[in-house]
């Protein structure tokens, strides 16, 4: 069985650490010790109070559910120690130069950087949009306030531009919009909503080019432990870890 470390150890980490299967996982670890060491009954896996030590565990992947400064922070790190990585706040991959650096590191060492689809679906045919001809890709994503951290009686439109933009103003909401402009290779509008009146939390991916019209709409529920986190990303994690290494190959 694959050998897992979980660097974060918060909603996501938590839910991974309680259903996985099929992968052993075998080092916690987050800047929050405390929260490394409450999911260890969990798994069985043991928390590490430091980084490095964590790392120089036989691991074989590190699925990576903390922040985007913690992948700023230990992605070549952890590429350079001949570790494959899965990214769930792929925000952090908006930075160009960092993005084909990480790039470098893991053609460096044989290895790979798995972007899980997280909150959204449809990311696997997305993939033609870098071989089409397309007009438009536009994400609507609306949230009650409580997951974006205000207060507000009526339906707000809070931001929309680019999805860059987006993504350093509401890090914790929108990588989503980030995973979507890196499959399709085509730059992302983003509309953020905030709406009082909901209790999910909804993605619109709007795509039109050469193939004709895409529309998806997915309505998630928020994660118990973390409302602006669907608990849809966290069981992409688990379904990408249990297809690690199924022969058969479904999706582009
Ligand atoms: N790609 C996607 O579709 C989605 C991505 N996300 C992202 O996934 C990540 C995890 O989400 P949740 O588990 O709900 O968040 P959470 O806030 O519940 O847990 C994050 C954990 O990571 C730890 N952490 C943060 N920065 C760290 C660092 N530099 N080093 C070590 N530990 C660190 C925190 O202490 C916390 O325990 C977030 O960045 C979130 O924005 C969430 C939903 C969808
Ligand atoms: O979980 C969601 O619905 C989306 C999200 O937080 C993100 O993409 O960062």
């Amino acid at each position: 069985m694959r050998r897992i470390g979980l660097l974060g150890c918060g909603n996501v980490g938590e839910i991974i650490a309680r259903k996985h299967e099929g992968v052993n996982i075998i080092a916690l670890y987050d800047a929050v010790y405390d929260k490394a060491k409450a999911v260890q009954d969990a798994c069985g896996a043991q928390a590490y109070e430091s980084f490095d030590e964590f790392l120089a565990q036989d691991l074989e992947i590190v699925v990576e559910a903390a922040s985007v400064s913690a992948v700023q922070a230990h992605a070549e790190a952890i590429l350079l120690a001949g570790k494959d990585m899965i990214i769930l706040s792929v925000g952090a991959l908006t930075d160009d130069p960092f993005r084909d650096h990480l790039k470098a590191c893991a053609v460096e060492k044989g290895k790979k950087i798995y972007i899980p689809s997280g909150a959204i679906t449809g990311l696997d045919n997305l993939k033609v949009c870098q071989i089409a001809e397309v007009s438009k890709v536009l994400l609507r994503t609306t949230k009650n306030p409580r997951s974006l951290g205000i207060e507000i009686d009526k339906p707000m439109l809070l931001f929309k531009g680019t999805a860059r933009d987006c993504i350093r103003q509401y890090p914790k909401n929108i990588n989503v919009a980030i995973a979507i402009e890196l499959a399709s290779e085509h730059e992302v509008e983003v509309e953020l909503w905030a709406d009082p009146g909901t209790d999910r939390n909804t993605h619109e991916l709007i795509v039109e080019g050469e193939f004709g019209e895409i529309t998806i709409k997915v309505s998630n529920r928020p994660s118990p432990e973390n409302p602006a986190t669907s608990y849809l990303a966290a069981l992409s994690i688990l379904s990408l870890l249990r297809n690690l290494d199924n022969p058969i190959q479904i999706g582009t």
